[in-house]
């Protein structure tokens, strides 16, 4: 369904008019004109760093704008505070829910806005409420609302987000790269759930990197490049490569490197490797796995079926309870982190917010980070700061990262350039495998695009390779082979050229594809065991 354009007198939902934002010397919004109009969906693209969360964080109530006008409805409004916006009826769903993880999704939907009934909660009258939304927009949240946030998925988490921000009356939705962190099926329910908001009537803005879920599910596309919107399109008049020629201001290639695997020797091996999650149960139950010089094994799965577990176990960060793991034929079942990644087994955690970066440090000492132990960042005890200085520098200029200056703060990059630092950083310690999990999260099409072919490159130049994504395009881009992990196991592995994608979603929900004999024998398979616990 796309809408249709409103009459010229109507108001539209939300107008900015000539915002701009500046931190220090960086105009992060340079005089933006944007209009959303009722009951659409509008689709904010840009590279990263062109200012599409400054933006939204204005409209929220985040930041103060240095100039400019916000109108809802037609009306000037001034937002000192996200409770502001709210009051006039704008609600944002950030990429890191603030979800208080211990408590349940009733306490959380309610939080703050408990209704009373003579000086009590009164947990009727918002079970009530909560159900009531839930049956009009058909979303499942109300059969989990006495469940801890903790113990719920992503998806259903921002479920519970969005439900949050209906029950405080939002009528205007803000939604960061809602899909960033869904499964292909997710992201579908998403879209689907985004429609019928639209068609109650509500006013949505979303925030995303990918262009086909853009133009699926927008309605008008604004383009921000260098903090000024360089234009806004019909969805339905558009394509993927005018959207990313207007976003770079160039010509784009979608060519991707030619695929030259020949795997060597094993590098990193795992054998009936056991791994115990955050709360206890077991997450990973009895995974084979071997991934060569000159390959990369792609790990697709459904969040919470055991990948990020098992990276960490890989990588040091978890505790193996059972199994062996082997770097280059030795047995390294029982070493730390440090020494994985002084050996030369480098890291892409999956949450950059608190593995990959300290916020409050400079890239400088950022770029340190994992090489505080090692030569020629560290001599006789001492830290060269000059080598680092340096090393950031070239990670910065590389990686293409923005604004490209070491001496500013991780906490003041945007999403996608931190992602890029981080990947910068990692493929600098010069490592023989390299476990990426989701190692393009949040970084736009141009960035995509080079971390891809660093990543291919470093395949082609003898390293392996682990890819954990979320994202099947970018696992078959990357991968020689794929392993499906379901409920802690590798169910199956397959040629990325010889599933579907339909095939390989089955295979995620656990199910096997016709034909196939019922137990795999691929390398990367063990004894399946029904039943998993959900813990993430
Ligand atoms: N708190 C801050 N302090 C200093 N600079 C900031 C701050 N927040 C954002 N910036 C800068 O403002 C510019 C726009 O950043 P913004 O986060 O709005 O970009 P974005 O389009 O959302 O990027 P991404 O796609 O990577 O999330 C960038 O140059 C960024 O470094």
């Amino acid at each position: 369904m796309v809408a249709t354009d409103p009459p010229a007198d109507d108001p539209p939902a939300v107008r900015l008019e000539g915002i701009t934002k500046t931190f220090g010397d960086v105009v992060a919004n340079d005089d933006v004109d944007f209009r959303l109009e009722h009951g659409t969906i509008h689709a904010l693209l840009g590279e990263n760093g062109s200012g599409k969360t400054t933006l939204m964080s204005v409209l929220y109530g985040l930041y103060d704008q240095d100039e400019g006008t916000i109108y809802v409805d037609g009306e000037p409004r001034t937002f000192e505070s996200p409770q502001d916006a709210m009051d006039a009826g704008i609600g944002m769903i950030h990429q890191h829910f603030q979800l208080v993880e211990p408590m349940t999704v009733l306490q959380n939907v309610v939080l703050g806005h408990e209704p009373t009934d003579g000086g009590l909660v009164d947990e009727r009258a918002a079970r009530e409420e909560i159900e009531s939304i839930c049956s009009r927009y058909g979303f499942d949240v109300d059969r989990h609302l006495e469940t801890p946030v903790e113990e719920l998925d992503l998806g259903t988490r921002q479920r519970v987000e969005i439900v949050k921000s209906l029950y405080r009356g939002a009528e205007i939705l803000i939604l960061d790269e809602p899909t960033a962190v869904l499964t292909p099926q997710e992201v579908e329910g998403l879209l689907d759930l985004l429609d019928d908001l639209r068609a109650a009537g509500h006013s949505l803005i979303f925030i995303s990197h990918k262009l086909d879920e853009v133009l699926a599910a927008a309605d008008r596309i604004t383009v921000l490049r260098d903090g000024e919107a360089i234009g806004t399109v019909p969805a339905a008049e558009t394509t993927e490569q005018e959207l990313a020629e207007m976003m770079v201001g160039r010509e784009v290639s979608f060519d991707r490197l030619a695929r030259t695997a020949t795997p060597g020797e094993p590098v990193l091996e795992a054998e009936e490797l056991r791994v115990t999650g955050n709360r206890g149960r077991e997450q990973v139950r009895g995974v084979d796995l071997t991934v060569r010089e000159h390959e990369i094994l792609g790990i697709a799965g459904v969040q919470g079926n055991g990948q990020t577990e098992l990276i960490e176990a890989l990588t040091g960060h978890r505790r193996v309870e059972e199994g062996t793991v082997r770097f280059h034929g030795d047995e390294i079942t029982e070493t730390g982190r440090r020494w994985r990644l002084e050996a030369g087994i480098a890291y892409i955690p999956e949450d950059r917010h608190t593995e990959g970066l300290v916020q409050a440090y400079d890239l400088v000492k950022n770029a340190l980070l994992g090489n505080q132990t090692v030569p020629p960042y560290v001599a006789d005890g001492w830290i060269d700061w000059a080598r680092v200085t340096d090393h950031a520098e070239e990670i910065v200029e590389e990686f293409d990262v923005q604004p490209p200056n070491p001496a500013v703060d991780a906490a003041s990059l945007s999403g996608g350039n931190q992602q890029k630092f981080i990947v910068g950083r990692e493929i600098g310690h010069e490592p023989d495998v390299m476990l990426a999990s989701h190692p393009t999260r949040g970084v736009d099409v141009g960035s995509l695009e080079f971390i891809h072919n660093r990543l291919i490159e470093l395949r082609d130049e003898g390293l392996a390779v682990v890819v954990v994504s979320s994202k099947l395009d970018e696992l078959r881009a990357l991968s020689d082979r794929i392993a499906v992990m379901y409920e802690g196991e590798f169910i199956d592995e397959v040629a990325p050229e010889a599933v579907t994608d339909a095939e390989l979603g089955l295979l995620m929900a656990g199910q096997r594809l016709e034909g196939e004999p019922s137990e795999p024998e691929a390398e990367a398979t063990v004894d399946r065991q029904p039943g998993g616990d959900g813990d993430r």
